[in-house]
């Protein structure tokens, strides 16, 4: 059965993609779903619709900390996702969906507020990494305001910008997911040059032929 690897940008999977091609695997399929949730959710949507699910959809990507005492290069695994934007502003605060009652809790897939993943199959390379609850957004958060009400209201290590849409495709569909990602960057006025890219798709690269390779031996 097919592994499907999803990520945002071909840039941070290029080496994975190029070592692939080389290899001539049949099982390993690559899907790159554009930046942003609603892009990521149409992507991920039309191709688990279209017959011959994956076994496995292993979404990789870079992401930024919102965490100082994760380093740039790090990896972890996304256990909870937030959609971190979809909701109303009310009088100078941020309220999600569930806060101003247009989403109950517990509604189907979320669990409470949150989409969790429920897979317990990590590939052994995974195995050992750090989980992390991460937020989704559309707008990649820079304002000190932004931030601090992220922070209070689902403390999170990561923030990406298609997480939740892996989750809430995945949980929808029933089909088996893993979010892997590498820090590029703190959480924090945006300053491009303090981000570490090329560390963060280094190791995502890293991880991923280690987890390709065992999807080869399990198979
Ligand atoms: O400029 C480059 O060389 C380059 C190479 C690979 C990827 C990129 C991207 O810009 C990837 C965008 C992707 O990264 C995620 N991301 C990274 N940091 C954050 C963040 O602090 N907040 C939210 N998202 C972040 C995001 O998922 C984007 O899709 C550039």
């Amino acid at each position: 059965m097919k592994l499907l690897v999803a990520a945002a940008t071909e840039a941070e999977i290029q080496p994975t993609i190029a070592w692939l091609k080389e290899s001539g695997r049949t099982d390993v399929e690559t899907i790159i779903t554009g930046i942003g949730l609603f892009s990521a959710a149409f992507a991920l949507g039309k191709r688990l619709a279209a017959g011959d699910r994956p076994a496995l959809v292993l979404q990789a990507g870079i992401a930024g900390t919102f965490d100082r005492n994760v380093k740039l290069g790090d990896a972890l695994l996304v256990e909870k996702e937030y959609f971190g934007d979809l909701g109303a502003e009310d009088n100078g605060v941020f309220r999600d969906l569930f806060s101003i009652g247009l989403w109950k809790h517990d509604m189907h897939p979320f669990t409470n507020n949150y989409l969790l993943n429920p897979f317990d199959r990590v590939p052994p390379s995974l195995a050992q990494l750090p989980r992390a609850s991460a937020v989704s957004v559309n707008t990649v958060s820079g304002e000190a305001a932004t931030i601090a009400q992220l922070e209070q209201q689902y403390a999170p290590t990561l923030e990406s910008m298609e997480g939740a849409a892996l989750h809430y495709a995945c949980l929808m569909e029933n089909v088996p997911f893993l979010q892997l990602r590498t820090v590029s960057n703190y959480v924090e006025q945006r300053d491009k040059s303090k981000w570490d890219i090329k560390s963060a798709v280094i190791r995502l690269n890293t991880l991923l032929r280690d987890t390709i390779n065992e999807w080869n031996n399990e198979r």
